[in-house]
């Protein structure tokens, strides 16, 4: 079950590795991909617990989407060892993945964007009513469910009829997280959930990730932004061209230290005065602007 083969592992793997299985849903060990001739992934070591959130970051080809991708069941590793309870596996689709209870929340988000809300919450497994010949949608128990799971993770709307598309971008990132909690995930792989968003929506965000992670599940955040995964985080995986460059706990890593293994952003300090309202998110730690680690050149527009 463990791996034996180091053939070509080579870059800064830091220790973080335990021989046994110790509670870890999703495991991967000495894990890599190749696409042809193209090794985008290499001797990676990854961890995934329940009621923790583990941290992805890298920048642009640095192999995080090669790496969901090998968790989610999209693609295969070509080396190392994939465990999920202890057990290694080989995924042939997402469906596998999801049948372990791995759920992956995309940045386009597969959403109907003028049904409504209830309806985009149960796509694909409706609830339905009735015998066979007459079995038809169970629209009320459906619109009950949604809004119990919904508030259950503290997200209020006001109207569930309201088409998805009229939602913000943060709020579908809750609906989805919303969603894969309530037909059970047990690890929920977000990427890039706050990429796309501006200060206020990405902390509602990371809201509702420290909620997924209060109701039980490892989440997987990948993220290129070292703040955002500051504020959630317990565990930090940074991959530079292929390889782990630095893989440590919160207590073993600063955010300054983080924060020079990435580029840094500036919105810190905008978004730590957000976070600060925010039950369940750590801001104590966090920089003012003034404290940052100055970026090696200027931040490109957005978190990205
Ligand atoms: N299907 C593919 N075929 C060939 N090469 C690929 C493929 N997918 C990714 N790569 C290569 O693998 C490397 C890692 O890519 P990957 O998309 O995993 O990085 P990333 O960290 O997700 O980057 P980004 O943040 O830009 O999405 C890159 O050099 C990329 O060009």
């Amino acid at each position: 079950m463990t791996s034996t083969n180091k053939a070509g592992t080579h870059g800064t793997v830091l220790e973080d590795t335990v021989a046994a299985q110790d509670g870890a849903i999703v495991e991967l060990r000495n894990a890599g991909k190749s696409y042809g001739n193209i090794r985008a992934l290499h001797g990676v070591d990854l961890k995934v617990h329940p009621s923790r959130v583990t941290c992805v970051l890298g920048d642009n080809g640095a192999g995080k989407s090669t790496l969901i991708k090998i968790v989610s069941g999209l693609h295969q590793h070509t080396e190392g060892d994939f465990l999920v309870d202890g057990r290694p596996v080989r995924f042939n689709s997402p469906r596998e993945a999801l049948d372990k209870g791995i759920a992956a929340v995309y940045q386009d988000l597969a959403t109907v964007p003028l049904m409504p809300v209830w309806r985009n919450f149960f796509l694909g497994s409706e609830m339905t009513k009735g015998p066979w010949p007459v079995r038809r949608l169970d629209i009320e128990k459906m619109k009950q469910t949604a809004d119990g799971e919904l508030r259950n993770m503290g997200i209020v709307l006001d109207d569930l009829e309201q088409s998805i598309g009229t939602l913000s971008g943060g709020q579908r990132q809750c609906v989805a997280i919303a969603r894969a909690v309530y037909f059970g995930a047990r690890v929920l792989i977000l990427d890039e959930p706050t990429a796309a968003l501006g200060v206020k929506q990405s902390g509602v965000v990371l809201k509702y990730i420290a909620a997924a992670r209060d109701r039980g599940l490892g989440v997987i955040f990948i993220t290129h932004n070292p703040h955002h995964a500051y504020m959630v985080g317990d565990h930090f995986s940074v991959l530079r061209l292929g390889t782990l460059e630095l893989s440590a706990d919160r207590s073993q890593v600063s955010l300054e230290e983080l924060t020079n293994h990435m580029a840094g952003g500036a919105e810190l300090a905008a978004l730590k005065h957000e976070l600060a309202a925010v039950r369940g998110v750590d801001v104590e730690e966090l920089p003012d602007e003034k404290d940052l680690t100055a970026p090696e050149s200027a931040p490109p527009e957005g978190t990205s």
